[in-house]
């Protein structure tokens, strides 16, 4: 099933302070949307807010709405738990549990989920989150070797089909490519365009040619000054933000004016 996000008047504070502001945004499903704008305007907060992730942080909470295909991800009797488990997410340093072996590193997230499974089920679900994840040729031969002995590019690859391997229904990936190599990045970049036939895809990105190469829409975040929240300045068809915004400092931003 496609999965879309549909967010209205979101706020998130940080305790008293309110970090963005009024974010009124649609996610299509099945596409990838990345989120641009200077630095501490939202970008990451608002990311973390798709799937409750932000709520880590003592005091976070939002006031709006977030809804995945209708249902409102802060309801009442929603478990973050649950949310975590549709909502996926990739983060800027590969993070794969360093001593834990590439097989177990996969299917870490299933543990915690507490789903028991059968050893061919296990082998299974590996194999299918490695090949989606493009890492399964270059490590099949070492599953049991620790996952921290792999390249940067090929541990985000790895955290990727960690990810995966619940089956969510979105992923979220912030900065997912800024601690890696040119050529990772590629990579990385080849497997979410691969991806998004299957899932909804939100990247956070400073590098502007990436959210060019990679997505199909794109968000605009900025500040209206220091000490104010983040606000969305705009989002459409990302050939349309990049050569025709109807913001100015949308194209301020994109031109390397400031940020
Ligand atoms: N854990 C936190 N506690 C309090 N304030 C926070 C926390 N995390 C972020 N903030 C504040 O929220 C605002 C938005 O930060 P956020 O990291 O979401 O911005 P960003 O656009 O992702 O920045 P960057 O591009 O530098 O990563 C900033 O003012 C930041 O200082």
């Amino acid at each position: 099933m496609a999965t879309s996000i549909d967010v209205s008047d979101l706020n998130i504070y940080y305790g008293d302070f309110l970090a963005v502001e009024g974010v009124t945004i649609p996610i299509a499903a099945r596409s990838v949307t990345a989120f641009i704008g200077p630095s501490g305007c939202g970008k990451s907060t608002f990311l973390r807010s798709l799937n409750r992730m932000h709520e880590v942080v003592r005091g976070a909470r939002v006031e709006g709405k977030v809804l995945v295909d209708g249902e409102d991800l802060y309801g009442d009797d929603v478990d973050p738990v649950d949310v975590r488990r549709m909502v996926g997410m990739v983060f800027q340093r590969p993070n794969p549990f360093p001593t834990m072996s590439i097989y177990d590193n996969v299917l870490a997230g299933q543990r915690l989920n507490s789903k028991r499974m059968k050893k061919t089920d296990a082998d299974d679900a590996v194999e299918r989150a490695l090949r989606s994840a493009g890492l399964w040729a270059e490590v099949k031969d070492r599953l049991d070797r620790p996952g921290s002995g792999l390249s940067g590019g090929q541990q985000q690859r790895l955290c990727i089909a960690r990810a995966i391997s619940v089956e969510p229904e979105v992923l979220l990936m912030d900065e997912p490519c800024s601690a890696l190599d040119p050529i990772s990045t590629i990579v990385i970049e080849d497997l979410i365009h691969e991806l998004k036939a299957q899932y909804t895809i939100v990247i956070v990105t400073h590098n502007m040619q990436q959210a060019a190469r990679v997505s199909d829409t794109t968000a605009f975040f900025n500040l209206a000054g220091v000490g104010m929240p983040g606000r969305l300045v705009e989002h459409g068809a990302t050939e349309k933000i990049f050569s025709n915004p109807d913001e100015s400092a949308t194209e301020a931003y994109i031109q390397g004016r400031f940020g």
